[in-house]
């Protein structure tokens, strides 16, 4: 007997009732037959970006391996010596002092302005020929190009997200000898000098320090180590040694040295001019380091994203000494990025941040922030009030294509001047 046998018999309140949860019932199926399929739809969708992302990656490998690549023959090719006009002679001829002790009688090239070619101009020379090459900007000009100055910045720990373990690290290692140095006193021990904060691009370890010197009222000093030794001999040791003579200056402070890698790689059995200069560099740094008293008023973070080739000699006991990972967010990581980053925004109801995390993975905290506000802008453009899931999703898109684009201009730089 199947269950319609007795309708029969049935009176008619019964059957209305019947029919009406029939009814209830096709509601329901329907609704999970519409909630299934949005959801192998996301999971298509998701595949589908996984796919592209993998592609994508692959391609930025094979880049970043051509790039690597490039790189090195840039690292060979000569810088250009400093050096300042003492003389001018006649319309081809000026003598000058170079930054490295001699003086030479050198031409000048055709192109560059006359009326900047006075005495006490400070010039470029070319390494093989002495000609001048370039006029350069007054050193006061050159020492800010360098440097980037903060009072203090307006960074916070609550600012930061997913680097919850690399936090209590710092606030340990760098606050408190800056806010407490009695305790290190008290107890007998030196604070430890240098820090190194280590990992990819992008995933706030400019951030961190920012946020210690923002704890402490320090003033934030942040250098580019691949600035000081880019182009012109004895440079860099005279820009580290200003470095820490400001620091000392505006104590509190905090000394960000990014891309420490740059003039700390691991001696090269080659020796080239431009490898003699990086290493007169890193000897500054380490004298610098070595001789500078640590009484917690100056807290100095080194950062890379290739620890792997930094020159032993910086790493030990009395300069960077403490090592503290920042790697990529993991999924949770992401998440509290990207609350940080979509907290002032005006979101629509289905913009789940938990998808996103999906979509985002491998990608840093620097691409998040910048795909929050290209959503934003997809958003404006369409003169929308709200940010869609999908306006998430194209700017994912663009973030990664964007990055592809980017390791292509400078790998083209590279090679094309
Ligand atoms: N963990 C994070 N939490 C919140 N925002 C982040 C995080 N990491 C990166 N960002 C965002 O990305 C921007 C760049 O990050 P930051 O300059 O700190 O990276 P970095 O590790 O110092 O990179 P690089 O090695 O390229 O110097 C930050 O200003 C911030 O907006």
């Amino acid at each position: 007997m199947n269950d319609f046998d007795d309708l029969e018999n049935s009176s008619k309140e019964e059957l209305i009732e019947r029919i009406e949860s029939l009814e209830d019932e096709i509601t329901s199926i329907r609704e999970e037959k519409s909630k299934a399929k949005s959801n192998l739809m996301w999971k298509v969708r998701k595949l589908e970006k996984d796919k592209v992302l993998i592609e994508n990656e692959k391609i930025r490998l094979e880049r970043e391996a051509k790039s690597l690549r490039s790189e090195v023959e840039r690292f060979r090719s000569p810088p250009l010596v400093l050096a300042t006009i003492t003389e001018v002679l006649d319309e081809h001829r000026m003598t000058v002092k170079s930054s490295t002790g001699p003086s030479f009688l050198v031409n000048y090239s055709k192109f560059l302005d006359e009326k900047l070619l006075v005495p006490g101009s400070r010039v470029a020379l070319n390494q093989q020929t002495f000609g001048i090459v370039e006029v350069l900007p007054s050193e006061k000009d050159a020492n800010v190009s360098g440097m980037e100055i903060e009072t203090k910045p307006d960074v916070t720990y609550d600012q930061i997200g997913g680097l919850e373990e690399q936090i209590v690290e710092v606030k340990e290692t760098v606050e408190l000898p800056l806010k407490e140095p009695e305790l290190f006193e008290k107890i007998g021990i030196d604070p430890p000098k240098g820090i190194l904060l280590y990992g990819p691009p992008g995933t706030g370890k400019t951030l961190l320090a920012k946020a210690v010197a923002n704890e402490t009222n320090a003033t934030f000093i942040k250098i580019v180590a691949s600035e000081f030794v880019k182009k012109y001999i004895g440079e860099g040791a005279r820009l580290v040694r200003e470095v820490f003579e400001l620091a000392k200056e505006k104590a509190p402070a905090i000394i960000f040295i990014d891309e420490l890698d740059a003039v700390a790689a691991k001696r090269l059995k080659s020796s080239t001019s431009g490898d003699r200069e990086v290493q007169r560099t890193l000897m500054q740094l380490l004298a610098e380091l070595d001789g500078f008293e640590s009484r917690g008023d100056i807290g100095i973070i080194g950062a890379t994203n290739r620890p792997d080739i930094l020159d032993p000699a910086l790493l030990r006991p009395g300069r960077f000494d403490r090592f503290i990972e920042v790697p990529l967010p993991n999924a949770d990581g992401r998440k509290e990025i990207l609350k940080i980053h979509t907290k002032r925004m005006a979101l629509d109801e289905e913009a789940d941040i938990d998808i996103l995390c999906d979509l985002t993975d491998g990608l840093s905290g620097a691409d998040l922030k910048a795909i929050c506000t290209e959503a934003g802008m997809f958003a404006i453009r369409e003169k929308r009030d709200k940010v869609t899931v999908a306006d998430f999703m194209d700017a994912v898109d663009k973030v990664v294509d964007s990055e592809h684009d980017e390791e292509f201009k400078k790998e083209a730089g590279v090679m094309f001047g």
